[in-house]
């Protein structure tokens, strides 16, 4: 990688994207496409993988009516509709030629020349509503998978109830008419230790907040 292109990598903006029936496009149809597939349906995407040949994963989904799977290589007409496009097949050539076919104004991930595309994929940790990624520009794939399991670690399976605690409250409390000092007051007593590994505190704390706000 030239040092041009590997400054390109650390110039990015994250942000959480809503894929629930977008229509995405996976080029190829070994392992790493289907990494980037298991993302995808996580998220609720309509997704087609256009691959002559496919891993016994991939089939099993396409079996399972999960995705759809067209046996081929692919061709401009594949990704015409596609919200977001991943190239991943094992030919420079080939994932190349997608994002010139693709053209710039879609969202593109290049699996074997990052920057040719327009975003890369983090290791993700999550626990419900809780979602970190990490990226380490293209410097190590491995240190961003290291470094999201140290994260899982430090915000155990707990977080998951926890916030889903936290957005309930929070919606409450949106809607209760009272000052902006009294709301933050109680957006700040939430995030105390206490709540995160108690559901039996999460729920006196409602059960306060909604005698508070009806
Ligand atoms: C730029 C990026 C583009 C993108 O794919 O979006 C990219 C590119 C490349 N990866 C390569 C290799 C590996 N990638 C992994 C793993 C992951 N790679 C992921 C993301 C990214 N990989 C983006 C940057 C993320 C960042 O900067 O932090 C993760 C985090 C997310 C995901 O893919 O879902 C996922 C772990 C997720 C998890 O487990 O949850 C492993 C380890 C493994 O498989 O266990 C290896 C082998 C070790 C090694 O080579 O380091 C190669 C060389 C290929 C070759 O040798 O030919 C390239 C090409 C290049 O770097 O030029
Ligand atoms: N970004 C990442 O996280 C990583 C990227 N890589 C890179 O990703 C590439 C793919 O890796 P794997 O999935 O392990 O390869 P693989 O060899 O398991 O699968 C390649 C797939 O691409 C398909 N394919 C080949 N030419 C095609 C075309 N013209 N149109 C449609 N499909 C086509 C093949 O049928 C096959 O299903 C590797 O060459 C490597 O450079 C490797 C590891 C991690």
């Amino acid at each position: 990688m030239k040092p041009r292109d590997s400054r390109r990598l650390c110039k990015v903006y994250p942000i959480v994207l809503e894929l629930k029936g977008k229509q995405a496009v996976v080029v190829g149809g070994g392992t790493v496409a289907f990494r980037k597939i298991q993302g995808l349906l996580e998220a609720g995407a309509f997704v087609q993988v256009i691959s002559p040949e496919a891993i016994e994963e991939i089939r099993s989904l396409h079996a399972a009516n999960r995705l759809m799977w067209k046996q081929k290589k692919a061709e401009p007409m594949d990704y015409e509709h596609a919200f977001i496009i991943f190239a991943a097949t094992n030919d420079p050539e080939a994932n190349q030629q997608v994002t010139r076919q693709a053209g710039p104004n879609r969202l593109i991930n290049v699996v074997d020349q990052p920057s040719l595309g327009n975003f890369t994929v983090p290791a993700v940790a999550r626990r419900g509503r809780l979602l970190i990624a990490v990226s380490t520009g293209g410097a190590s794939p491995i240190l961003a998978k290291r470094i999201r399991n140290d994260l899982l670690d430090a915000y155990p399976e707990d977080y998951a109830a926890y916030t889903e605690f936290l957005f309930y409250c929070r919606e409450k409390l949106k809607k209760w008419k009272a000052s902006p000092d009294e709301k933050q007051k109680l957006l700040l007593e939430m995030l105390d230790e206490q709540y995160v590994h108690s559901v039996e505190k999460q729920q006196s704390f409602i059960h306060i907040l909604e005698q508070k706000v009806t």
